[in-house]
């Protein structure tokens, strides 16, 4: 078992720190002889990078990847991918005074408790900077699967929610503002509500819901391996990640059997989808979808009561680069898990049926 390692047939195994030399990983399970388009990557990586906006943390990294193995003339061999992405911008002497303080809500407190020691320069290993892997890894499976079309998008900020059906929603303008939300007048708000937050010094939550289209009949597994499952593991897996919304999800516990319920069309499909794409944990060929909540981030510029590695009561001041909102970022990262979740699923469910 392998605790740094996520998925099954189709499985990325990671490693870094955010100050450490570099972060990376080796995807193993990658079927042989898809041609790669690189630029696609480095475009999924720059949609997730920091200092991309005024309204996400001022880093400035590139995140530029590189392979090491599995690619040959272009083209995936069927071994195992490997890639590093270099640490370029770390200002360590920004977490001084994080050696034995911990941040309310990060990760800073169990981490030494459980290790007895830990890397506090920009929160080590619990950074969400490990996510920059999981994008290079999710933008290789999206050109695995490329006729399932992935579309994640920011639905809220704080108060402010975009309550448009996604139906009624035109994905290609998602990357057209910097808050990545296919509604202009809600962007607006959503960006105005985070500059705010941001010059107060403190963060907010959001949430991303995300769809997924064109998924063939099948993928899932029956009982432990729900297709819902593993996307909520993926989800539940990113940082700050608070709550998981499938489907017709709470709003579904209200309604009737006779209300909720698929009906079905002689072809197959059905005439609303309140399943979300996935029934007995297999998908139905509907359109899956799902919310994604995101906590405010911990690292705020206000003074809190915390305690030291000695249990004493003391203040933190949070100091540095961070995000004042992290869903913007967290898009690309959605789309990731979820072609990482649909192209192992995908690949499982060749060896299936005969
Ligand atoms: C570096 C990234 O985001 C970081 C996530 C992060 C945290 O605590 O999670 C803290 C900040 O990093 P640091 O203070 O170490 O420079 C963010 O900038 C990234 O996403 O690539």
């Amino acid at each position: 078992m392998s605790f740094n390692s996520f998925g099954n047939l189709l499985k990325v195994t990671t490693y870094g720190e955010s100050h450490g030399t570099a972060i990376g990983g080796v995807i193993d399970g990658f079927p042989a002889g898809l041609k790669v388009d690189f630029e696609a990557i480095q475009e999924e990586l720059n949609r997730r990078k920091p200092g991309q906006s005024k309204i996400v943390t001022q880093r400035k990294e590139p995140d530029t990847v590189e392979f090491l193995s599995g690619l040959f003339e272009g083209k995936t061999t069927g071994t195992s991918i490997g890639f590093v992405i270099r640490n370029t911008n770390q200002k360590s002497k920004d977490y001084n005074n994080n050696t034995n303080v911990y941040r309310p809500s990060h990760a800073d407190f169990t981490y030494d408790q459980k290790y007895g020691f830990r890397d506090f320069r920009g929160g080590g290993r619990s950074s969400a900077r490990e996510t920059a892997n999981w994008v290079v890894a999710g933008a290789l499976a999206k050109q695995l699967i490329s006729s399932i079309q992935i579309n994640a998008f920011t639905s809220s900020v704080g108060e402010i929610s975009l309550d448009i059906p996604y139906q009624e929603l035109d994905f290609t303008k998602t990357e057209s503002n910097i808050v990545r939300c296919p509604d202009d007048a809600s962007a607006e708000r959503m960006i105005t509500k985070i500059k705010e937050i941001r010059k107060a010094g403190d963060t907010i939550g959001g949430i991303i819901t995300c769809v997924a289209q064109n998924v063939p009949v099948g993928l899932g597994e029956p009982i432990f391996h729900k297709l819902h499952a593993e996307l909520g593991k993926a989800m539940l897996s990113i940082n700050a990640v608070k709550g998981f919304e499938f489907g017709s999800g709470f709003s579904g516990s209200k309604m009737k059997g006779s209300e909720h319920n698929d009906v079905f069309n002689a072809d197959g499909s059905t005439q609303s989808n309140l399943s979300g794409g996935i029934q007995g944990g297999i998908s139905n060929g509907m359109d899956i979808y799902f919310k994604v909540a995101f906590k405010p981030v911990a690292t705020i510029m206000s003074s809190q009561q915390t305690i030291n590695s000695e249990n004493e009561l003391t203040e933190i001041t949070g100091k540095g680069r961070h995000d004042p909102c992290v869903v913007p970022r967290a898009v690309p990262i959605i789309e990731a898990m979820t072609a990482l979740v649909l192209a192992d699923y995908w690949l499982l469910n060749k060896t299936r049926k005969i």
